[in-house]
């Protein structure tokens, strides 16, 4: 069981949206967490009855040299292969975005294998190809240092981008194969989490290659550890990968334009705890979607100090439980714009 969302606004238009909520024809509290969620959003936009959401889904990919350690459920060449079923419109996320009126975005700073994407086809896809996919993290760093900022400069670039073109919220995603293992890396050196509680089942392994992939996990910490790794930005460099870099620079970029943003699940919220130990100030920004049943994600939560609004065992990635929450923002706003007052409606009030 995770906490309930819950929020104590911190700005005069988050007060303002709080009186406004005690106000509307409802008894008081008696929408729960979305009252919360509504007074959060004005908080966070400095505005006491925000417009409906601009959203923007952006979705990094990029490979694992940890692959080789048969990690796994699923083989390098899929990466590839869901980034042009992204750009198709074949993937959730793909759905998910054209039903909630996101703008998509997909960004390949280092697909091993990229599979040719017809012209026109779908979303956009940008390719900012740094490698061919991350060195293998048990045997060496994952990046150089330059390559790990390249990715994360390109990252806080989209944001940027996404932030000009007028998009008042920030969603990130996603797409790696053995990402989960260098997720749960970063998250015990960044999260002072113990091996066997940030290794999870990913795309769906068994009990042998779990034990496997949580030695595989404990003898990278103890290579970068040795290495005398130490600022966010060299573990990162050690452990995480190039779309978990360019995640990372997308979120700390975010909150750096005053862009709140609702977090997927475990390397997204990994990625989140990266710029939050480069950029504190990042953690004012960030909003949870949901719980994944990844299980090192409650613990990554946790240590964000985030409450997850749904919980509903998803373990997809890609942005797309962001995505499955994104109409509940969308429904707390629209209630707090426009239900009647009391007053208004000609109700009495206690
Ligand atoms: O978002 C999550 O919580 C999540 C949990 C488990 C798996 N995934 C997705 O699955 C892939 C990584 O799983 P794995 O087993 O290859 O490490 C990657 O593409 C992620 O988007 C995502
Ligand atoms: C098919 C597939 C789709 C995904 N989407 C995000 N991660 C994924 C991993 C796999 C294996």
């Amino acid at each position: 069981m995770t906490a309930p969302f819950r929020f104590a606004p911190t700005t005069p238009a988050g007060h303002a949206a709080q009186r406004r909520q005690s106000q509307l024809t409802k008894p008081p509290g008696s929408l729960g967490q979305l009252e919360d969620l509504a007074v959060w959003l004005a908080d966070r936009l400095g505005e006491a009855t925000p417009a409906r959401l601009v959203p923007a889904i952006a979705v990094f990919a990029a490979d694992h040299g940890v692959a080789v350690e048969d990690v796994s459920a699923f083989p390098m060449e899929v990466t590839g292969q869901m980034v042009a079923n992204f750009v198709a419109g074949g993937a959730a996320i793909s759905v998910l975005a054209a039903e909630h009126q996101a703008t998509l975005r997909v960004i390949d700073v280092g697909v091993a294998h990229p599979v040719p994407v017809p012209p026109g086809a779908g979303a956009a896809l940008v390719v900012r190809p740094i490698r061919a996919g991350s060195r293998n993290l048990l045997c060496e760093a994952a990046m150089r240092a330059d390559e790990c900022q390249v990715a994360w400069q390109a990252g806080a670039e989209v944001a940027r981008q996404l932030v000009a073109q007028g998009h008042t919220l920030l969603i990130g995603g996603e797409m790696g194969i053995a990402n989960t293992t260098a997720a749960a890396a970063l998250l015990c050196a960044l999260g002072d989490i113990a091996p066997e509680h940030a290794v999870g089942r990913g795309t769906g392994i068994d009990d042998a290659r779990h034990a496997h992939k949580t030695d595989v996990v404990r003898r990278a910490l103890a290579r970068a550890q040795a290495a005398g790794t130490d600022t966010p930005h060299a573990w990162l460099a050690q452990l995480g990968g190039l779309e978990i870099a360019a995640l990372a620079g997308f979120y700390e970029e975010a909150g750096r334009q005053r862009v709140p943003v609702l977090l997927d699940g475990f390397i997204s919220t990994v990625a989140a705890l990266v710029a939050v130990r480069h950029q504190p100030a990042t953690a004012h920004w960030l909003l949870a979607a949901h719980a994944s049943a990844e299980a090192g994600h409650r613990h990554a939560l946790a240590v964000l100090g985030l409450s997850p609004l749904l919980d509903l065992g998803l373990r997809l990635g890609e942005a797309s439980g962001a995505a499955i929450a994104l109409p509940l923002l969308q429904a707390a706003l629209a209630l707090h714009r426009s239900m009647a007052t009391f007053a208004e409606a000609g109700v009495a009030n206690q």
